[in-house]
């Protein structure tokens, strides 16, 4: 058969960033960052503290607004738009802080990050249908995020690397297209590294995922393409075997003087 165009291919870039800035004052935290989120393809930010990626996601996610720059989500111009609607248009977030309720069972935990998904202001009563979709989102990101045998535990008495697995399936409970996570390895020892590591395997093929993280081992292994970050600019953007090897990344980021 004739080579057919993959019809797919247009809506794989789940979300854009075309020039997005953000100044606090004098300083320029996101300076004119274009990047590309495609489903299939695991995208990491790194760069030396201090130099932008929170204030990056935070204005893909729609915490902040840029002082300059457009985002689009599924091909429509985002820009204007709260976090809330962004989250119902698809794209979810993980914290660096912790966001979990420590008193309320894994399931609960999940169960409220789903409902939020439906929640308005003029929206106080909710109608058994969301409920129950409510909780079958619940039980398929539990899955999804390999928690289910710890569904009915109390989140505090997760372990660490489980807390942040749970933090990932809050997320999914949003049914998002895009995820936006910021430090999900932060903390972690070695085997609940590698745990987390193949469950990001796992949601790339599903999702387009931005990771944002210090574990240089770990995102040279995981990621698809990486950007890295200097004092709020891009100076470079590429596959993981390109940037290790490029010798402006090797001088700004890696630390090599000659
Ligand atoms: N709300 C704010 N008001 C003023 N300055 C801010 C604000 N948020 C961030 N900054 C500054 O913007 C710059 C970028 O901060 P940001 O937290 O995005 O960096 P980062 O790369 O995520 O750092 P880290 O790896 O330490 O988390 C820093 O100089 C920071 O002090």
């Amino acid at each position: 058969m004739a080579a057919v165009m993959n019809p797919g291919a247009a809506t794989d870039a789940l979300l854009v960033a075309k020039e997005v800035s953000r100044r606090f004052g004098g300083l320029k935290a996101v300076d004119g960052v274009s990047l590309t989120l495609e489903r299939g393809s695991l995208h990491a930010v790194i760069g030396t503290n201090g130099a932008g990626k929170s204030t990056l996601i935070n204005l893909l996610s729609g915490e902040i607004p840029p002082s300059a720059g457009r985002v689009l989500l599924m091909g429509q111009d985002a820009t204007g738009w709260s976090q809330p609607r962004r989250a119902r248009a698809g794209l979810g977030r993980s914290y660096q802080r912790n966001t979990i309720f420590v008193n309320f069972t894994v399931r609960e935990n999940c169960r409220l990050a789903a409902q939020s998904r439906w929640q308005r202001a003029w929206d106080w009563w909710t109608p058994a249908q969301r409920c129950a979709s409510s909780q079958a989102a619940a039980e398929e990101a539990l899955r999804k995020a390999g928690l289910t045998a710890q569904a009915g535990r109390i989140a505090g008495a997760l372990s660490h690397g489980q807390k942040r697995q749970l933090e990932i399936a809050m997320c999914l409970a949003t049914a998002p297209k895009v995820l936006l996570l910021d430090e999900p390895l932060a903390g972690m020892g070695a085997e609940e590294t590698e745990r987390m590591l193949a469950l990001l395997g796992e949601l790339k093929s599903e999702h387009a995922i931005l990771l944002v993280e210090h574990d240089m081992d770990a995102v040279f292994r995981v990621a698809d393409r990486i950007t890295v970050m200097v004092n709020g600019r891009v100076i470079a953007s590429d596959t993981p075997a390109a940037v290790r090897s490029n010798r402006e990344v090797q001088i700004a980021y890696l630390g090599e003087s000659h």
